[in-house]
C-alpha cells in the first residue's frame, strides 16, 4: 500500500507514471481493435483465433469484477432487504430475479438497437448486475460460466450448431409423417 502511495505521489521525471502506464495498458486494446478491424474488412469472417486473442493483454485473465459482484451479491444473501437491493430481490423469488434479469436485457437491446452508446454501457452493467443476482439465486458460480465459455474457445458457432443438428439427427429420429 505505501508502495503504491509512493509511486503515484512521485512520479518518474517527464511524463507522469499514471499516464504512461495507461497508455500502454491501452496500447494491446488498440492493437486488437485495429487488428479486428483488418480481419472484418479484408476476409468479412469473425475468428476469435489464438492471433488476435494473443494480443490482449492477459489472455487468461477472467472477469474479476464479475466474481467480486458474485461475492457481493452472495454475501448480501441474508442482508437486511431495506438495506440492500440485492437482498431485497433475493427475497421476491426466482420468478421476479428472473423477470428483472429479462426486462434489463429488453432495456439494452432498446438502447444497442437505437444506437445509443453510452446508455447500452449503462445497460449492460444493469444486465450484468441482474445475471449474477439470478446465478445467486439459481446456485450458479462465475466458474462455471467462465469454464463452459473457456471450453467453447475456438469452437465456431456455425461449426457447432452444424454439429448439434447432425447429432440431433442421429439421436432423434425423423417422426413419422401421419
Ligand atoms: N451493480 C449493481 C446494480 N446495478 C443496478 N442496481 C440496482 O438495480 C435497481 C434497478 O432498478 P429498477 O427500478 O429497475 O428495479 P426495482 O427497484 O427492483 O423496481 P421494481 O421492478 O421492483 O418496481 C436499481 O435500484 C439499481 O440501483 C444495482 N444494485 C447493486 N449493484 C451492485 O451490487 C452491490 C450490492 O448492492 P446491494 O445489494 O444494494 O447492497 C453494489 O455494491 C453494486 O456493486
Amino acid at each position: 500500500m505505501a508502495k503504491n502511495s509512493k509511486t503515484i505521489s512521485k512520479p518518474a521525471a517527464g511524463k507522469p507514471k499514471a499516464a504512461t502506464k495507461r497508455t500502454a495498458k491501452n496500447k494491446p486494446a488498440a492493437k486488437l481493435v485495429r487488428a479486428v478491424a483488418k480481419r472484418a474488412r479484408t476476409t468479412k469472417v469473425w475468428t476469435a483465433d489464438a492471433e488476435i486473442l494473443a494480443l490482449l493483454p492477459n489472455p487468461d485473465s477472467n472477469a474479476t469484477v464479475l466474481d467480486r459482484l458474485f461475492a457481493t451479491v452472495t454475501a448480501r444473501r441474508m442482508a437486511d432487504p431495506e438495506l440492500s437491493h440485492s437482498a431485497r430481490l433475493l427475497s421476491r423469488g426466482t420468478a421476479k430475479v428472473a423477470q428483472k434479469f429479462g426486462e434489463e436485457a429488453v432495456e439494452c437491446l432498446i438502447e444497442a438497437v437505437a444506437g445509443n452508446r453510452d446508455a447500452l454501457i449503462s445497460e449492460s452493467a444493469d444486465v450484468l448486475y441482474h445475471l449474477v443476482v439470478m446465478w445467486v439465486d439459481a446456485g450458479v458460480s462465475p466458474d462455471q460460466v467462465w469454464s463452459e465459455l473457456q471450453r467453447r474457445e475456438g469452437i465456431s458457432g456455425i461449426a457447432e450448431k452444424a454439429a448439434r443438428a447432425l447429432a440431433g439427427s442421429v439421436t432423434r429420429p425423423e417422426r413419422s409423417k401421419p
